[in-house]
């Protein structure tokens, strides 16, 4: 399992020196592992920088003077092992992170991992700092944020979902294939507790035959339930207007069953490839890619949408289980501004007794409730609307919902549907 160390490691130097998720830089250098080496390569990337600020705090109490950075990568991976995984041999552990420092180092400091690494094996089980932001590794401003939201208790319950190692989860794309039979044919596949054609794997899937053969796409339960409700039918005219990497477009395309015109805008031209290849891959056609800043006016669609989808830039906290980076990232306070410019510019491609479809995947108010109920002041024009939310997802009945990570076997989520009058 050495090559699984190695990738781990290539991608958290990546994370340190870039400050981007080492999703791509994994992803690299998992092509061509096999499914258990690459699976333990994401497990130990993902759980480092889940708990960076607590494997620090530990190490700390056995590192004297500065360390190469380097180095301290390797502590932290050796040590995350050692801390948490109870299906690797300690020895193992050590000689590998030893190893990688006499390679990527020097001797001197090999020697140095060496005796930190057994000193912290001899102090173990090592106890559990009382607060809450080092015990969960989620800086201060973050958790500040959460216990004035959710108070203390729920405040831990979210910070220890945000740990827990994620789920890959699919949706099945009904053009090509059919749950039931994927169940059967995906390792470890299980169906969603509440949201049809959902399954939960363990794993990367893009090595699949299903997936290359575009018979399912990655998407959480939550995201796809916002398309769910939306309304969205064969023949209709959908814009989405901040749709990269292309998630909800491919949703709503499938909900329409390929049969009407959906426009799928970005901001960034790179990220319009990401949606064309998506696309693609999964056999969709109706779909059109625009380069279209969302709070800039496009006359040619005033009043012309049946749906207008708005899954708008935010600060991502409900994703943190699947994105154990945002946590370092510290959320703009600017973000609601955009939000609502977004939001107002959207209101007015929808036709009369057309719907408006607000979401984000974070689960701060300000992002959230704030935004929708600011837009119902200035809009009087739109009302809110029960949303059909499933059956046995235990999601109270009304026209918005946050969803806490976790707490309905999803991301954390904000969906608020909009109706404008007719
Ligand atoms: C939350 S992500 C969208 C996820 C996507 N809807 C999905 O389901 O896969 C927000 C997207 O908004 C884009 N974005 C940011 N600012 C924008 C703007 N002013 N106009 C349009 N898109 C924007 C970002 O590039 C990003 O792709």
């Amino acid at each position: 399992m050495a090559g699984a160390r190695d990738a781990a490691l290539r991608a958290l130097i990546a994370f340190r020196r870039d400050g981007a998720w080492p999703e791509s830089a994994l992803k690299d250098t998992l092509r061509g592992m096999d499914r258990r080496e690459a699976a333990l390569a994401t497990r130990l990337c993902n759980g480092v920088l889940q708990n960076r600020m607590l494997l620090d705090h530990w190490l700390s109490g056995f590192v004297r003077g500065k360390l190469q950075p380097v180095v301290r990568d390797i502590l932290r991976l050796a040590a995350y092992q050692l801390c948490f995984l109870d299906r690797i041999p300690p020895s193992a552990a050590v000689n590998e992170a030893v190893e990688q420092t006499r390679r990527l180092a020097n001797q001197q400091a090999a020697r140095l991992v060496n005796g930190v690494l057994r000193n912290l094996l001899r102090a173990m089980p090592l106890p559990l700092p009382d607060d809450l932001s080092l015990r969960y590794s989620h800086p201060e401003p973050i958790v500040r944020l959460f216990l004035a939201q959710f108070g203390r208790e729920e405040t831990e319950r979210i910070l220890q979902t945000d740990n827990e190692a994620p789920q890959t989860v699919l949706q099945v794309n009904p053009l090509r294939g059919n749950a039931a039979a994927l169940l059967e044919e995906l390792p470890g596949a299980q169906a969603h507790p509440w949201l049809r054609g959902c399954l939960t794997v363990s794993g990367p899937v893009e090595q699949t035959a299903a997936f290359r053969e575009g018979r399912v796409y990655v998407q959480d339960a939550a995201a796809h339930l916002a398309v769910a409700v939306s309304g969205i039918e064969p023949g209709m005219r959908v814009l989405d207007c901040c749709a990269a990497p292309g998630g909800k477009s491919f949703a709503a395309a499938l909900q329409m069953q390929d049969r009407g015109t959906l426009y799928s805008c970005d901001i960034h031209p790179h990220r319009l490839d990401l949606i064309e290849r998506g696309a693609e891959r999964l056999g969709i056609s109706i779909l059109e890619t625009h380069l279209q800043d969302a709070s800039q006016p496009v006359p040619a669609w005033r009043s012309a949408m049946d749906v207008v989808l708005a899954d708008v830039p935010c600060s991502g906290l409900g994703v943190i289980r699947k994105k154990p980076d945002i946590r370092y990232h510290e959320p703009s306070a600017e973000l609601p501004a955009l939000q609502r410019a977004i939001l107002a510019q959207q209101a007015e491609y929808v036709r009369p007794g057309g719907v408006l479809l607000y979401s984000t995947c974070t689960i701060l108010r300000r992002e959230n409730e704030a935004v929708a109920e600011d837009f119902l002041r200035t809009h009087p024009d739109f009302v809110p609307e029960n949303a059909p939310w499933p059956e046995g997802s235990g999601i109270a009945p009304g026209a918005m919902v946050t969803l806490l990570p976790g707490q309905h076997e999803t991301d954390g989520f904000f969906i608020c549907k909009f109706r404008r009058k007719p």
